[in-house]
């Protein structure tokens, strides 16, 4: 029976994907096989002696502690692009509620009193502070261009919007995915000046933090508006708050406020609630327990953050799966040892990304736990691990 520990609420429909035959899914594990978590941060819990996976139910993974998990062995699994369309359809929402003034407007009516006849009144008189502009013709620049990001840049093409993104590290699968219309910078500066508004769509890392930030929001026009869908920390708040505050700027939507935020009128603050769509969590939930399964019972990783992808198809019911150091001479030593083992290998893979090198190996014989304590000992090894019946 394999242990799962929830950090969050995680949607039914994925967690139906782990059978109650053999997966015990509950809030309160001590000793879990893997968490299944959404924005749950991760930095400062004991990590369990037990876990061998991790599931973000979602895209950003700034909660889980990801140098800690690869030093143990523990891969993290995402859900790329599950939740792409819930938040795009939150910034297409944030260019209109701006554009229209919409949140203000609506403001303006529900504090009215007054009979049906004065309310009328008061609606046509009331109506010309809140007159907007329409998106054709307008610019956006959007900051990352990966799977929400694109789907962003390509539904403003289809408003009329003129259309700038940066991404450095777009991939080639990702640009065939772009509309052609789309025009490039060079760096999120060179856009600045352009455009009326501004969306990122980027991780939250050491490169994105405070991407605008004091020095460059000045660049901007008073009439812009910028959107954070992505993370708090990204966008300076106090920066763009005072920007706002000086008539610089016109506009921040943000689905991280703070006491900043809160105090400066023109900032629309929303619950953190890009992903929160049903078919977004469900379409994560089921993703992430997939990959999780898929772990648990092959050791075959699909989506990992932290490790390679690698996927072998069963060849036998003896497999044994290794996580070691990058350093030469792993694969050597771990061959060796089942070859004292009298252990015939009939396939194995062995990929690597960054620190971290992981091994796939079926052999023909059932494997015993002498020879996963052997390899277990081998300088370099954080894990080995032994699926067979
Ligand atoms: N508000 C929400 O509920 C919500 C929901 C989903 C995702 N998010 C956030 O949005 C982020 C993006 O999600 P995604 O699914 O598009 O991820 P993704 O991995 O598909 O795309 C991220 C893109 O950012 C690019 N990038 C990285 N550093 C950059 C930089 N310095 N400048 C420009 N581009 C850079 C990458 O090359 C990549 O293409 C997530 O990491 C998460 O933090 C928030
Ligand atoms: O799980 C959520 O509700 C939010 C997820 C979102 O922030 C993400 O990064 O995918």
């Amino acid at each position: 029976m394999y242990k799962i520990l929830t950090l969050n609420n995680i949607s039914q429909v994925g967690l139906d994907r782990l059978p109650a035959s053999d997966y015990s899914v509950t809030d309160s594990e001590a000793t879990p096989d893997a968490i299944i978590l959404r924005s749950f941060k991760m930095h400062d819990m004991e990590i369990p002696a037990s876990l061998k996976a991790v599931g973000r139910a979602g895209a950003g993974v700034n909660n889980i502690p990801l140098d800690k998990m690869s030093a143990a062995g523990i891969p993290v699994f995402n859900a790329p692009g599950a939740n792409a369309n819930a938040v795009k359809e939150l910034v297409v929402a944030s260019l209109f509620i701006a554009a229209r003034n919409i949140s203000e407007a609506i403001k303006y009516t529900e504090g009215l009193s007054g009979d049906d006849a004065e309310l009328s009144k008061l609606v046509e008189a009331g109506k010309k502070k809140y007159a907007g502009f329409e998106l054709p013709g307008r610019t956006i620049g959007v900051v990352g261009l990966g799977a929400i990001g694109r789907m962003v840049a390509n539904t403003c093409v289809d408003l009329g919007m003129n259309v700038i993104g940066f991404d450095p590290g777009l991939t080639v699968d990702g640009a065939w995915q772009l509309s052609a219309r789309i025009g490039r910078a060079g760096s999120v500066e060179e856009m600045l000046s352009k455009v009326d508004f501004l969306t990122v769509h980027v991780p939250l890392i050491d490169a994105t933090r405070d991407l605008i930030n004091a020095d460059n929001v000045s660049q901007m026009k008073p009439t812009a508006t910028v959107i954070n869908l992505a993370r708090g920390g990204i966008i300076n708040d106090e920066a763009v708050c005072d920007a706002i505050d000086a008539g610089k700027l016109a506009c921040y939507v943000t689905d991280f406020p703070n006491n900043r935020t809160k105090q400066t009128p023109a900032v629309l603050g929303l619950p953190h609630l890009g992903a929160s769509t049903g078919e977004a969590e469900d379409n994560c939930a089921v993703m992430v327990a997939d990959q999780v399964r898929e772990y648990l019972e092959t050791g075959n990783i699909v989506n990992s953050v932290n490790f390679p992808n690698v996927s072998m198809s069963r060849n036998t019911d003896y497999r044994l799966v290794v996580c070691n150091a990058n350093v030469p001479n792993m694969v050597g030593q771990i061959s060796t040892i089942l070859a004292d083992a009298n252990l015939n290998i009939n396939d194995m893979i062995n990929q690597s990304r960054g620190d971290v090198a992981y091994t796939i190996v079926d052999v023909d014989s059932s494997i015993p736990s002498s020879v996963i304590e052997t390899i277990k000992q081998l300088n370099g090894v954080m894990i080995a691990r032994v699926i067979q019946p």
